[in-house]
């Protein structure tokens, strides 16, 4: 049975990543990429669909975890009857192969451990065949192979289709376990130092977090220095694509059916995380996804996509993993996505303004991309009145969705800019043009005219959190009557025991008449509840916004991991973790708040 949301911790090599247990047990890792399948996915049923825990024998609960510094070095330290005993994990910034190593720290007495590695492949589908060598265990199933080598003095049994280990550490052993992944076809990895390793991995993270040079409260200090070491473990180093989060199939809803893969670029997502990134001085990230991004939607602009895969690819189709349980029972399990076939119009909006931003930042807007970029107008000239699927993805039909035609305005107010900054050359006289009548399309039919506020969609009556981009984009001054009424009408009526809903879902699991198409309803939306505090600071109300985004941030685990939402009756994390848009929302808005509170 796996861990609550809250409980996991995550350690990466900027390819891949693992999710660790509270009780020792990695329950999730995909190899090589993010986007692999799992040889670990105990996260979606229980150990039988794999996982490696390595604990105490006995009194294997309620340990101590941190990172070390601001790396993502994990330590996760036991206090048994007989003793205390550290396990250290940790990645490698890859070389060759991808390693996880896990050194087991005697700390003081001894302690009788128990370690168990079942490794079950393709997402549980396989089990691969275990063989023994002098000093590993292999197991291989058609591509995989995946090489694990023991501590020296560590003896191994296989039990129930796992390798099984008990052994005692006492004060001042180490003891390190390494797990090596390769391509069956190729010959045994070589075996990393575990201890060398450990130095230069940390080395490599203390050397990344200095370079961060954004300015922020003291208070909210630890909150985002650890959002920014997830994002960049969120990062798919080769390509520099960035993944909305490192999991799949994690429920909006214990036991829902709103179970969702996260481990691909969302054009959305990666360019708020740029933002981010940006603001806080890692410009050689920022230039590696302009690079991915340029890759990733050349070609004709009618085919630009709202995701792609880590490498640019284009098909990542939907599939149900029948024979996968899912989180607590939460089915479908599904790999793949079916959003990235959908028309959301934001990303144009999102896209343009992120090369605006770079180009603030003192990247160069080369004559090409800047080809492209017109090329992305054009198309957007003639679209932008379609209606789509919206930044929420519905499985509904489509609508006129605000937020969308919010996002189109964008894109040719920053286009504009952008040409009038650089000198670059475009019809911007076109430009204006329709930057101004997508203002006045929805001024006047994204209203309601009864309330004043920004509505979901136009015709419709309800809210939805992200209108609050009205303000956020410059769409409209703060003081607007509309932003005021929009921003107060969210706070009013999409809040949820304080944070703040998406929008508004319908009561009861059956119900599929709701917008986006789904049945159930999910928990508050995290990365709304800090647009919420943005909106709320734009507006002049720097306490509210503090005091929500306090709130809001308070919900990271005892690691400083959130997953996008919030379930405030059962007080648990929902949905994939630790997403990045959550992340970026809570950097953004610490940044925000540091300028505000220091006027
Ligand atoms: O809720 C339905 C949709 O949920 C996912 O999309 C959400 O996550 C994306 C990645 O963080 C984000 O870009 C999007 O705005 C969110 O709505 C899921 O990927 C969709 O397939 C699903 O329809």
């Amino acid at each position: 049975m796996p861990g609550r949301i809250e409980d996991y911790a995550l350690i990466g090599d900027l390819q891949t990543a693992a999710l660790v247990g509270r009780d020792g047990s990695i329950d999730w890792l995909c190899l090589p990429r993010f986007d692999s399948p799992s040889c670990f996915a105990a996260l979606l049923g229980g150990d039988e669909h794999g996982h490696w825990r390595i604990a105490p024998t006995s009194d294997g609960h309620a340990p101590r975890r941190s990172y070390v510094g601001d790396s993502l070095v994990l330590q996760t330290e036991w206090t048994t009857a007989t003793g205390t005993v550290r396990v250290i994990d940790f990645m490698p910034q890859r070389d060759k192969t991808p390693d996880v190593i896990r050194i087991v720290e005697g700390v003081s007495g001894e302690v009788h451990m128990t370690g168990e590695v079942r490794l079950r492949f393709d997402y549980a589908r396989i089990i691969p065949w275990m063989r023994r060598t002098n000093h590993h265990r292999v197991a291989v199933a058609g591509p995989d192979a995946v090489w694990l080598h023991c501590g020296d003095g560590v003896r191994t049994v296989g039990k129930d289709f796992a390798t099984v280990s008990t052994f005692t550490v006492r004060a001042g052993d180490r003891v390190p376990f390494v797990l090596s992944y390769a391509p069956s076809h190729q010959r045994q990895p070589r075996r990393p130092d575990a201890e060398a390793e450990l130095k230069s991995t940390l080395a490599d993270w203390e050397a990344w977090s200095d370079r961060c040079s954004a300015k922020m409260a003291d208070r909210d200090h630890a909150a985002v220095k650890r959002s920014l070491i997830t994002l960049k473990a969120l990062t798919y180093e080769p390509t520099g694509g960035i993944v909305a989060a490192a999991t799949a199939g994690l429920p909006e809803q214990i036991g829902g059916a709103r179970n969702w893969d996260y481990r691909f670029c969302w054009l959305r997502d990666s360019t708020m995380t740029l933002s981010a990134l940006l603001n806080a001085g890692y410009r050689r990230e920022a230039e590696a996804w302009h690079n991915w991004l340029l890759r990733a939607i050349a070609g004709d602009p009618a085919d630009l996509q709202t995701m792609y895969g880590v490498g640019g690819e284009r098909r990542l189709p939907e599939t149900v993993a029948d024979w996968l349980p899912g989180y607590e029972g939460s089915h479908p399990v599904r790999f793949g996505n079916a959003a990235v076939d959908q028309l959301q119009l934001d990303v144009y909006g999102e896209v343009v303004d992120t090369l605006y931003l770079a180009h603030q930042r003192g990247i160069t807007i080369e004559r090409h991309v800047w080809g492209l970029l017109r090329k992305l107008l054009e198309y957007l000239e003639e679209h932008w009145s379609d209606p789509d699927e919206g930044l929420w993805e519905v499985r509904g039909p489509r609508r006129q969705f605000v937020h969308s035609k919010i996002m189109c305005w964008v894109a040719f107010d920053r286009a504009v800019k952008l040409a009038d900054e650089t000198g670059l050359p475009g019809p911007t006289e076109r430009w204006r043009e329709l930057r101004d009548l997508i203002h006045d399309d929805v001024s006047a039919r994204g209203v309601d005219p009864k309330r004043g506020v920004f509505t979901q969609y136009y015709g419709g009556k309800e809210l939805d959190a992200a209108t609050l981009f009205v303000v956020k984009t410059g769409f409209l001054p703060p003081y607007d009557t509309r932003v005021v009424a929009t921003v107060e009408a969210i706070q009013r009526e999409l809040d949820h025991d304080g944070f703040v809903r998406r929008y508004s879902t319908p009561e009861g699991a059956d119900q599929t008449d709701a917008v986006d198409g789904l049945a159930g309803t999910e928990g508050a939306f995290l990365a709304c509840s800090y647009w919420l505090a943005d909106a709320l600071l734009a507006i002049g109300r720097v306490d509210q916004a503090r005091a929500l985004f306090d709130r809001v941030s308070g919900l990271a685990n005892d690691l400083g991991l959130i997953s996008e939402e919030w379930d405030p009756l059962t007080r648990r994390q929902l949905g994939n973790t630790p997403q990045a848009f959550t992340h970026v929302a809570l950097v953004n808005t610490a940044f925000a708040l540091a300028a505000a509170e220091e006027e």
